[in-house]
């Protein structure tokens, strides 16, 4: 799905800024990685080049054997602030990818019904960005990348701003939808049990520049009760190593 190839991005103003270097990754297809480390690693600045919205100044990164592209239709960025429009119902906003792609109406609404069911929002449909919880916002930008049938999810960073609970229910939905679509994902976190619990393979970054400084295999992971098992604890006690002392 992804082979991304001696990855570096340069970010040139005034002064030139080596953001990443001699990234290299593969991600199969209907897999998921996890991204992890330091602030200022470079962690988003990957995911805007998977995303095609940024270039990159060395390397090659490959979607589906061809350049990445922007705006190709199937890849869906789902960022942190959610991105909704405050003037626009639940509802409305799930439909706004849809609506710019100018998908005929009858369609466009079974799609977001289809999306809003599963994620458990069809009942707020009418309700505005303000009226609902930090939770059921990030519904409705996951809801609105969903009608848009993605085969490439790039997240950065999405539950960041919920508390505990919120996060570990919107974790747990992310992993059944990706059980039952088996989309490819990649993931950025700050959250050690967050990149365990839903990345296959977890990339552990340095800065800066951005290097992989380590590749953890996950493959227990979407096992039923892993968030409880022992080698779940061993896993992220493992990547914490990795990120203090580098080894
Ligand atoms: N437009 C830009 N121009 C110049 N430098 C930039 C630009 N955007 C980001 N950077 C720099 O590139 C580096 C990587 O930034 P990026 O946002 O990708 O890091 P990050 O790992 O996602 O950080 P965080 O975890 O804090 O969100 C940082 O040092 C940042 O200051």
């Amino acid at each position: 799905m992804l082979k991304i190839e001696d990855l570096e991005v340069t970010y040139k103003n005034k002064i030139s800024f080596l953001a990443l270097q001699g990234v290299s990754f593969t991600l199969e297809e209907g897999h998921t990685c996890a991204i992890i480390g330091p602030s200022g690693c470079g962690k988003s600045t990957l995911l805007y080049v998977l995303a095609g919205l940024l270039e990159h100044s060395g390397g090659q990164v490959l979607i589906n054997g061809e350049t990445v592209r922007p705006k190709r239709r199937e890849t869906a960025l789902i960022l942190q602030d959610y991105g909704l429009l405050p003037w626009k119902t639940a509802q409305e906003n799930t439909s706004l990818g849809l609506e710019i792609r100018g998908v005929p109406s009858e369609e466009k609404r079974a799609l977001v019904e289809e999306a809003m069911q599963e994620l458990g929002i069809w009942e707020f449909r009418d309700n505005y960005p303000a009226q609902l919880s930090g939770g059921q916002r990030q519904r409705v930008a996951i809801a609105r990348s969903l009608t848009l049938k993605p085969d490439l999810f790039l997240m950065d960073e999405p539950f960041s701003s919920l508390d505990a609970l919120t996060r570990e229910g919107l974790q747990n939905t992310l992993l059944e939808f990706w059980q039952k679509r088996r989309a490819s994902m990649v993931l950025v976190t700050h959250n050690i049990e967050e990149a365990v619990f839903l990345g296959q393979r977890i990339l552990i970054f340095s800065g800066s520049p951005g290097r992989i400084l380590h590749v953890i295999e996950n493959k227990e992971m979407g096992e039923q009760g892993y968030r409880n098992q022992q080698l779940f604890y061993q896993r992220c006690s493992r990547v914490r190593e990795v990120i203090e002392k580098g080894v």
